[in-house]
């Protein structure tokens, strides 16, 4: 069985008009644990307390089963990095890089220096050693900072949007590095981030929070497709968000859009949320745009519901294509550049839209 890293019970804290409120979650070693959510919805506040840099008004923090909601921050033995990196102005990015493993008393071992020029090394930081933080970019500082809390070779790592003032192709290499990192040293990490293709990417858990509170947690991948409230639906830009209701006939469920008919279905029964059963409930259905296919009209698309709709309009990315269509409703659907070039079709054309059941997901509102 994985080590617990780390428990937080019933965390409750205030802060001015702000609180946390009753936060339970646990984090196991290996596991890396993004944390989303909305600006204030109290994402560093949260990591802060892990940290010891708040203190909980109530609740319970345990590191590796040992109670230490009451201990300072250097005897909890974390590594933090944090979004505006929190260097010490007077000194060198070498002894910033060296400080938290100093404290330690792991700066002086072989082991260390050779890491400290692996890590400045694949950062593309080595050239700066010298330099004090007043010199260097907003990248730069966040680059010394994580190799800051690597370096102390924590069990358990926090990090507070480390790479949110990188440029793309330097963010991608961090988070190779991140997932190597998380990966050969067995590290239990817990991220703050806004950007959740970082989150699907990286995480082997999703958190996400909001005003507070623990809205959703489980697989990154689970929480993207099947968010449970309208709220993280619409903070993940679930597409195809369409109100409705879920009517119940012949062992299966219907689902009826707001504005109109047809209803769409035969759905299986289980796939309604359960304060959905049995009545005419209100619901929202979302359908993640890459899980709704387009047609040529006519076609008969194998084990799938379809239904008739018009392409409205276009938006063209690096690889996919954005299709925009309207029928019983606005729909969304993403298609790699080779399907929609192979489609042949172009706006006002008609099509056929169509979904596989299974990933038809219901919200209760
Ligand atoms: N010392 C403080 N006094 C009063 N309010 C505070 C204090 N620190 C933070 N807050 C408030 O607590 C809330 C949560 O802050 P926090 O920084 O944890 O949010 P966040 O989710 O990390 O946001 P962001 O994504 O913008 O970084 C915010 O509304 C913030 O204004």
């Amino acid at each position: 069985m994985k080590e617990r890293l780390l428990e937080v019970k019933n965390l409750e804290l205030r802060v001015g008009k702000f609180s946390l409120s009753n936060l339970s979650f646990s984090l196991n070693a290996g596991e890396y644990v993004m944390i989303l959510g909305p600006t204030g919805a109290g994402k560093t506040i949260l990591l802060e307390c892990i940290a010891g840099l708040q203190t909980p008004h109530r609740g319970e923090i345990f590191l590796h089963g040992r109670k230490v909601t009451d201990f300072p921050p250097e005897q909890r033995h974390l590594g933090f990095a944090y979004q505006d990196s929190l260097l010490y102005p007077f000194l060198t990015v070498r002894e910033n890089i060296l400080f938290g493993a100093r404290a330690r008393g792991l700066a002086t071992e072989a082991g260390v220096i050779k890491r400290m020029n692996e890590l400045i090394e694949i950062m593309g930081i080595s050239h700066l050693l010298e330099r004090y933080p007043a010199n260097l970019s907003g990248g730069e500082k966040q680059r010394v900072s994580l190799a800051r809390a690597i370096l102390t070779q924590p069990s358990l790592l926090l990090l507070d949007e480390p790479l949110s003032a990188l440029d793309p192709g330097t963010r991608r290499s961090m988070q190779n590095l991140l997932r190597e990192i998380h990966t050969t040293e067995n590290l239990g990490i817990l991220h703050v981030t806004h950007d959740f293709s970082e989150a699907l990417q990286l995480g082997t858990q999703m958190m996400v929070l909001n005003n507070g509170c623990l809205e959703q947690s489980g697989l990154p991948l689970e929480v993207f497709f099947k968010p449970s409230s309208l709220e993280v639906a619409k903070f993940l830009q679930g597409e195809n968000l369409i109100p409705g209701y879920l009517i119940f006939a012949n062992h299966a469920a219907w689902f009826k859009p707001e504005l109109g008919k047809p209803l769409i279905g035969p759905l299986p029964k289980n796939l309604a949320p359960d304060s959905a059963c049995n009545t005419e409930n209100p619901v929202v259905l979302m359908i993640r745009s890459s899980n709704l296919s387009l047609h040529q009209p006519g076609e008969t698309p194998g084990e799938c519901i379809s239904w008739p709709a018009q392409i409205q309009y276009l938006s063209f990315n690096r690889t996919h294509v954005d299709v925009h269509c309207r029928g019983y409703g606005l729909w969304e659907t993403s298609l790699s550049l080779s399907q929609w070039h192979k489609l042949a079709l172009s706006e006002g054309d008609p099509v056929l839209l169509a979904v596989k059941p299974e990933h038809c997901h219901f919200i209760a509102v």
